[in-house]
């Protein structure tokens, strides 16, 4: 079955040594209004993944960034979030300019790359395998 593919971003303060993870909280829709997530979107038609995320970055946030190691799911689509849709997400850094919630956001936080600290966010539900697969590279340094 395919999925909808859904590309996303896991910013790192450094991916040479992260230590805080970049995460937005979204506006809507209204069923996921005021949780968190990883800045992305929906992959356009013709757009490849990483093509896909850079542009959901400069739209949302208005940033660029050079992108590390993908934060491999359990399928070739990358991690699936219902029915219809899956997400593929990359570790990622900035490169150019400061996140702003220019889009879809309204909040953002520089989370402690810690159990504590990133449980502490109320995270969308089919996101949280993807927050624990973050922690478990960034503490085995594979994030590039
Ligand atoms: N970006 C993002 N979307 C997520 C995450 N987790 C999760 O379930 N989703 C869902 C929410 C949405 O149904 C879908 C992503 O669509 P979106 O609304 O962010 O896409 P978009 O920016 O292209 O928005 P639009 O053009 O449709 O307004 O994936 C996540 O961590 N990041």
């Amino acid at each position: 079955m395919a999925y909808k593919q859904i590309v996303a971003a896991a910013i790192l303060d450094s991916l040479e040594a992260p230590r805080k993870l970049l995460a937005a909280r979204r506006t809507s829709p209204p069923a996921l209004a005021g949780l968190w997530e990883f800045p992305g979107g929906k992959l356009e038609a013709g757009e490849i993944c990483e093509a896909g995320v850079r542009r959901e970055l400069a739209e949302e946030l208005g940033i660029e960034v050079a992108l590390g190691s993908e934060v491999f799911g359990p399928v070739p689509q990358g991690w699936i979030l219902d029915e219809n849709a899956a997400m593929r997400v990359w570790f990622a850094e900035i490169t150019a300019g400061t996140p702003a919630t220019l889009e879809d956001h309204d909040q953002l936080a520089w989370v402690d790359l810690d159990t504590e600290a990133l449980e502490a966010l109320d995270w969308i539900p089919a996101d949280l395998p993807i927050v624990q697969a973050v922690l478990a590279y960034t503490t085995a340094g594979a994030t590039r």
